[in-house]
Order: structure tokens, then C-alpha cells, then sequence
């Protein structure tokens, strides 16, 4: 283990993380797929593919129906009936065709010894992020899971962040945020936390580089706290 790999141990200025799901903790394209392919097979409508899915995801289940509606051609007026096709499918299947990305257990373990509390906060729905948690054994990491309905805007508007910093009892400049696209960057951004992105998630086809992070990230084990500023420090 190289010196700056050791673990970072408290006294330290970071107070909490905040952590996203699709693309940064989960690959989960493969539910996404299998869901939505069986709730348009269901309507009698044609499927999508993961290349579609990969560039839509991030942005919440209403932005990726009404998405995959336009984009195989079907009235929006269906969007109702794959809504309550998509919800029952997807908790059928939650977790069963997708992974853990590498490093990621070891990276919250860490995030965990160097003393910071920790929240999910994602944009996919709270009843389909916590039985996923659980599915993966993620759930134990988190004081908070807060899906794309906790609050009144999604990411990228920074107030989910500002509500989970509000949760955790920590200040924005001193919590990071974890994750995968310019969303959360966006958000990040606006709410005052720094942010990393993962290099491997959705970022609807543009580099993560692009969304100006803090830094990007290979592996969640790989992020080095110490050669991060928080923002107020
Ligand atoms: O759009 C979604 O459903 C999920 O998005 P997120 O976990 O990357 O926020
Ligand atoms: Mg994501």
C-alpha cells in the first residue's frame, strides 16, 4: 500500500459523502433493459437498446419513459400504462441483472473509516434504490437513502443536495459528492460540495472530464481525500 493509499484517519476537515447509484455504485443497465423492454412488450410497443438506455439514464424513471416513448415513436399518452408496467417490472427484477462496480465496497469502507457519514442520493425512485441497496449489501454504508421522489427536484438542482447535507448534519463544502454525470457535477456545483465522477458510469455519451469535476475517478478505491481541497478549506 502506497502512503497515499493508507487510510486517512480523523482529524481531517471532510465531515460526509454523498454517493450516487446507477453508474457510480451499480451497473445497472442490464435491470434498466429488462424492465423497460418487458413494459413496452407489455403495451405492444417496440424495444430499446442499451445504447439508448446507457445515454438516457440519470435523470430519473419520468425522464427515461417519457424518453423511450419519443424515442420508439409512440404517443406520449402511454406514458400512464409504462409507468405502472415499468414500476412492477422493475421491482421483479431489481438487482438481478446488474453488478457492483469494482473497488466500490472497498472505497465506502474506507469513506467509512476515515470517520465521514455517508448518504445515497440518487435519481432513480426511493422504493427501487433501497431493495438494490440491500440486494448488493450496500444498504449497511448509509445513514440516508434519499431517491429521485424524496424531495421537491432532482439533480442536477442542487437543492437534493443541500437537503442530504441537512440530513447528515454536515456542510456542503466539506461534503463530497460521489458520482457519474453532469447531474450530480451540476448539482454539486450549485449546493457549494466538491465532486469526483466515476470514469466507467452514464454520462449521456460526453466524457465525465467535461462536467469539470474535482477529479474522475478509475475506482471509488482510488480516490485519495488528501489530494482533494474541501471547498472551504
Ligand atoms: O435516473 C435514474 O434512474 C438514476 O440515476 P442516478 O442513480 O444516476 O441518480
Ligand atoms: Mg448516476
Amino acid at each position: 500500500m502506497s502512503p497515499e493509499s493508507a487510510p486517512l484517519t480523523p482529524p481531517h476537515p471532510w465531515q460526509a459523502a454523498i454517493v450516487d447509484l446507477d453508474g457510480t455504485m451499480v451497473d445497472t443497465l442490464g435491470d434498466f433493459e429488462l424492465a423497460l423492454n418487458r413494459s413496452l412488450a407489455e403495451l405492444d410497443l417496440p424495444p430499446v437498446d442499451r445504447a439508448f438506455i446507457e445515454h438516457t439514464v440519470g435523470k430519473g424513471s419520468a425522464h427515461l419513459l417519457r424518453s423511450t416513448l419519443a424515442h420508439v415513436q409512440a404517443d406520449a399518452q402511454h406514458y400512464e400504462a409504462l409507468w405502472a408496467a415499468y414500476q412492477r417490472h422493475y421491482l421483479a427484477i431489481n438487482g438481478q441483472a446488474s453488478a457492483v462496480y469494482p473497488g466500490v465496497m472497498e472505497g465506502l469502507a474506507r469513506l467509512r473509516e476515515a470517520g465521514l457519514r455517508l448518504a445515497c442520493l440518487t435519481n432513480k425512485p426511493t422504493a427501487f434504490a433501497k431493495p438494490l441497496l440491500q440486494a448488493k449489501g450496500l444498504d449497511g454504508f448509509f445513514s440516508h437513502v434519499f431517491g429521485g421522489d424524496a424531495f421537491e427536484r432532482t439533480k442536477p438542482d442542487p437543492l437534493p443536495l443541500r437537503k442530504t447535507c441537512e440530513a447528515l448534519g454536515s456542510t456542503p463544502a466539506f461534503t463530497l459528492m460521489v458520482g457519474d454525470s453532469s447531474n450530480d457535477a451540476r448539482a454539486a456545483r450549485a449546493a457549494g460540495c466538491p465532486v469526483v465522477l466515476m470514469a466507467y458510469g452514464y454520462n449521456h455519451g460526453e466524457p465525465p472530464e467535461s462536467a469539470r469535476p474535482d477529479a474522475v475517478l478509475a475506482r471509488l478505491d482510488d480516490l485519495d481525500l488528501r489530494a482533494l481541497r474541501p471547498h472551504g478549506g
